[in-house]
């Protein structure tokens, strides 16, 4: 039994790595995930200059997942690079990726000319669904928008490149997002990220949880898995087949990986679970999808991978 997984023609010893934005934002946090058991490790979200993001509190556990409202907080972009180009040298066998999140296309077309022009050789992650930062609509709910920066970022973008999606709720809305996608060689789509503009009381004090936008931020945990497979599933049904899915959202077990990939999923991210448990949750979750596969007789994750029956 075998957990590799390939995804636009890379290979991974491990189908399984962190979500953006959770134990990735400083080198110690990088350095973590790679000595881990996961496949691969993606950065914070970056934007041109650091970012101190949202007054705190802006992040609580909850009974089950966590609301955040974290506001972009990242080292600035040359940060983020500079260790994965140091990593390409050190640690040469592992493919890593970036995520980036202007929050205008002109900053995101900035840092994408410094990713071409640079020597990282790993995947690019759009990220087009950050729901946090105030004034700023999240790019993915926004389809001529989400058309315009495609369009934009594949008129010299040449390195492999994906992007991360907000959830969708409406079957008309997949519809017309893939319509949009698959017009552009990308060579990934990762859904989903955080449920945006969630709500969490503390009823005793009668008070909101964080403090940022009045106490709405994005959901995530188990929460949002029913939201997360569906969105998955959904792509997988009406993406071309060039184009990859990373599943992310709702993940705490093997069993829950197992549902992610047999919704189409080629990789799968871990979030709000990884920030409970550290990156050795990597072994764990290993151990589980492992066991599942052997029960079930499945070798490799292509001998189940967008298998699900319907009745
Ligand atoms: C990049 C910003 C994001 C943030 C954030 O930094 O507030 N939180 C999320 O749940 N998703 C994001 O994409």
């Amino acid at each position: 039994t075998t957990l590799k997984t390939t995804l636009a023609g890379y290979k991974f010893d491990n189908c399984m790595m962190n979500a953006a934005g959770i134990r990735c934002a400083t080198v110690t946090d990088l350095a973590g995930l790679r000595d881990s058991r996961a496949g691969s490790l993606v950065t914070k979200s970056a934007t041109p200059q650091p970012r101190d993001g949202n007054p705190e509190p802006r992040m609580r556990g909850l009974q089950y997942g966590c609301i955040n409202s974290m506001g972009l907080p990242n080292h600035g972009f040359d940060y983020y690079l500079n260790f994965l180009l140091e990593e390409q040298k050190s640690h040469p066998q592992q493919t890593n990726f970036m995520s980036i999140a202007g929050t205008t296309l002109e900053d995101d077309l900035s840092m994408l000319k410094q990713i071409q022009e640079s020597a990282f050789a790993g995947l690019t992650e759009l990220n087009l669904s950050c729901p946090n930062v105030p004034g700023k609509p999240q790019v993915g709910y926004d389809f001529d928008a989400v058309e315009r920066y495609l369009t934009a970022v594949f008129a010299f973008f040449k390195k492999p490149l994906g992007v991360k999606l907000p959830p969708y709720f409406d079957l008309m809305h997949f519809d017309q997002i893939t319509a949009i996608l698959n017009q552009y060689p990308l060579a990934f789509v990762n859904s989903i990220n955080s449920v945006g503009n969630g709500l969490m009381i503390d009823p005793e004090s009668e008070t909101v949880l964080i403090k940022p936008k009045g106490g709405f931020g994005g959901i995530g945990g188990a929460y949002i898995k029913p939201t997360a497979l569906a969105n998955v599933r959904a792509l997988a049904q009406r993406l071309n087949p060039g184009i990859a899915i990373i599943g992310t959202g709702g993940v705490q077990n093997g069993m829950d990986i197992f549902e992610h990939i047999l919704c189409g999923a080629s990789m799968v991210q871990v979030g709000t679970q990884l920030g409970f448990e550290g990156p050795k949750i990597f072994n764990r979750l290993s151990q589980e999808l492992t066991r599942i596969m052997a029960a079930k007789g499945y070798d490799s994750i292509a001998d189940f991978r967008g298998k699900l029956k319907t009745l």
